[in-house]
């Protein structure tokens, strides 16, 4: 899905499947004032229909992204011995490598799931000897534990910089969507807590049977403000509409995917969309099931800063829809139900749409999409 004439739709394709804008960002930083603002009224539509873009012009090159996945395939070429000894001492510590089987990515939002979900990934991410002189807790800033795998450091550090570039770029447009200074987001960003998460979703064992619970990741929103999404171009990942059907994403080529997280919409008190979605056991275009990688670059803020409403986001007379609440405090919370199976029972907005989602979905290798037409938003 995704246009490829950069229409920027705010709803629905003509074919019923919902569109992911194309939005060219190359002109923000040396664009003329009514370019800029164009930009920026592009990219609040689609945070507030959407909560997902596809960006172009972001300037980081192709090959830099195809360094980047031969890092991975490395990686994820270990033996499973090899693998399982970069694993974190606690699942509470996000870092290092989860194997296949372990997450169960609903738990986040309080949602259980009867099969755990079947990726692997790598984390990496800040860590409190990069701040020297803050005194950051390591509970939030661990340190990463490195496999020896010669040139993967570089090469992920490479892609850590360019894909945070991007964040940081993308939280000044958004800033200027809401009608704030461009450096608005920076107080809340100066120590982010950033992570890396590399995915594979690897070809199922052959004892596995894949059944309608099996997801490759399941359904999520986010936990932190804007995620840089790298993917292979095979389908798998979907996004929730706001009638509770799914849809197919899959970014053009050239295209990083960027999707908001919580705390924008925590921020904006639901304007804008903190976007659930989920990966589906990746197939082929016949229907089988193929291996698939992606990365998850989460732009999450500093740990002590405090989420509350945008004074201009609450209609005179009501409350926040959220309360406030600090990015460490919130991602705990995620990360204790995703990470270490305890369901987390303050997400009760999102747990609620994704309740009332539609669950049925074909099972791979079988006709049928789960494409649904009509909707109206995303959820
Ligand atoms: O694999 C994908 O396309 C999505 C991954 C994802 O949603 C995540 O890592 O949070
Ligand atoms: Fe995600």
């Amino acid at each position: 899905m995704g246009s490829s004439d950069g229409r920027t739709g705010d709803r629905a394709a003509a074919d019923g499947v919902l569109d992911v804008p194309v939005i060219d960002i190359s002109g923000w930083e040396n664009g003329t004032g009514a370019a800029r603002a164009a930009l920026a009224t592009e990219v609040d539509r689609a945070a507030r229909t959407v909560g997902f873009l596809q960006v172009r012009g972001h300037g980081i090159p192709e090959d830099a992204a195809g360094a980047f996945a031969d890092a991975l395939d490395a990686f994820f070429a270990l033996p499973m011995a090899e693998k399982r000894r970069l694993r974190a001492p606690s699942p509470d510590i996000n870092r290092g490598y989860t194997p296949p089987r372990t997450e169960k990515l609903s738990l986040s939002l309080g949602v259980p799931a009867a099969a755990e979900d079947l990726f692997e990934a790598f984390n990496v991410g800040a860590e409190a000897s990069s701040f020297p002189g803050l005194d950051l807790p390591e509970a939030h800033y661990p340190a990463n534990i490195w496999p020896s795998l010669p040139g993967f450091r570089p090469a992920v550090d490479e892609w850590c910089r360019r894909a945070g570039g991007l964040a940081r770029r993308m939280t000044g447009i958004f800033a200027h969507a809401l009608g704030l200074p461009e450096g608005h987001f920076a107080p809340f960003t100066d120590h982010s807590l950033d992570v890396l998460r590399m995915n594979h979703y690897p070809l199922p064992d052959r004892e596995l049977t894949l059944d309608r619970d099996r997801m490759g990741m399941g359904a999520h929103t986010d936990y932190g403000i804007v995620t840089v999404l790298w993917a292979d171009r095979v389908p798998g990942l979907q996004i929730l509409d706001g009638d509770g059907g799914w849809h197919d994403v899959l970014p053009e080529p050239g295209c990083l995917l960027v999707n908001l997280g919580d705390l924008l919409a925590r921020w904006t008190n639901d304007r804008w969309r903190s976007t659930m979605h989920r990966v589906l056991p990746p197939t082929d275009e016949r229907g089988r099931v193929v291996r698939r990688r992606s990365a998850a670059y989460f732009h999450d803020g500093n740990w002590d800063a405090e989420i509350s409403c945008l004074p201009g986001c609450v209609p005179p007379g009501t409350a926040p829809r959220y309360p406030p609440t600090t990015v460490g405090r919130h991602l705990a919370e995620k990360l204790a139900g995703s990470r270490a199976g305890r369901r987390n029972e303050n997400s009760p907005r999102e747990a609620a749409r994704l309740r009332a989602a539609r669950s049925e979905r074909p099972l791979p290798g079988t006709a049928g999409d789960g494409v649904n037409s009509g909707p109206s938003h995303v959820s």
